[in-house]
């Protein structure tokens, strides 16, 4: 489907990014969007990043979700949101891969159909490696799934590549094509600046990749009509809101 007036497919693919804290979702995300790397971030909200990418040679409207790990509840909004996921774990960080074993095998249960790639990040890190590259290559191949270890502090190039191909397969599965296309993605529109996802100490990049961030209504319309979610970490609140946080 398109919109005759921007000629920008206007379904947009959905995207979660995944992950125990501190693996460094935000930076792979901020990195993919605006080739900077930047050391902290918020970490108490999620963010969402509405834009605009050539993906296999057409624009595509692309949103990309970089989850906040501050409460570990259900992962379900994302679930239903998202058809494609990014799963983040942190090769110093044998725990975080633990999780992101457990991330994958729900999808392969609840969401057989969506694309999954697993980044093992912060492999510039190699003298602290606590997980063996080729667990994770055994797992991704268990589930069908992608994967890569990369450093998203010292590769651009890297997390463009992974992403860019990855945005390519997952169209092409909606699509129904399985033979792909052009791996160069190229980004064409943006639609805002987003400053207030860097946290107070650090400075704004400029220029950068402009984005959109999750307010309040826009979260709210990814909530399903029978799920509570806690505000702002956008996971379900069942009998008491995700502490501390308060349930909307
Ligand atoms: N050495 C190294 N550090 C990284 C890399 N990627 C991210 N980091 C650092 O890891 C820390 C956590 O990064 P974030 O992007 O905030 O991690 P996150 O997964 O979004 O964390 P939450 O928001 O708590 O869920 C920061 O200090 C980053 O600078 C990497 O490739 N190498």
């Amino acid at each position: 489907m398109k919109d005759d007036r921007t000629n920008v497919q206007s379904s947009p693919l959905r995207v979660a990014v995944v992950g125990t804290s501190a693996v460094g979702k935000s930076a792979l995300t901020v990195r993919y969007l605006t080739k900077r790397f930047i050391g902290e971030y918020r970490s108490d909200t999620d963010m969402l990043y509405k834009c605009v990418l050539q993906v296999d040679g057409a624009p595509q409207s692309v949103e990309i979700m970089d989850t906040s790990a501050t409460c570990e509840k259900t992962s379900d909004p994302y679930l239903q949101w998202a058809e494609a996921f990014v799963v983040v774990y942190s090769i110093t960080d044998k725990d975080s891969y633990k999780q992101a074993v457990s991330t994958v095998q729900e999808l392969s249960e609840r969401r057989a159909s969506a694309s999954v790639l697993i980044i093992g990040n912060k492999s510039d890190l190699g003298h602290l490696r606590e997980v063996e590259e080729v667990e994770a290559r055994t797992l991704a191949l268990t589930h069908s799934a992608r994967f890569s270890e990369l450093s998203t502090a010292e590769s651009c190039a890297s997390v463009s590549e992974v992403i860019d191909n990855f945005l390519k397969e997952v169209k092409a599965q909606r699509n129904g094509n399985q033979n792909g296309g052009s791996p160069k993605l190229r980004k064409i529109s943006v639609t805002r600046m987003l400053g207030s996802l860097i946290g107070r100490s650090s400075p704004p990049p400029t220029p950068m990749t402009h984005l959109i961030i999750l307010d309040k209504e826009e979260r709210n319309k990814l909530q399903t009509p029978l799920t509570r979610l806690c505000q702002p970490c956008f996971r379900p609140a069942h009998s008491l809101p995700c502490s501390p946080h308060t349930a909307v």
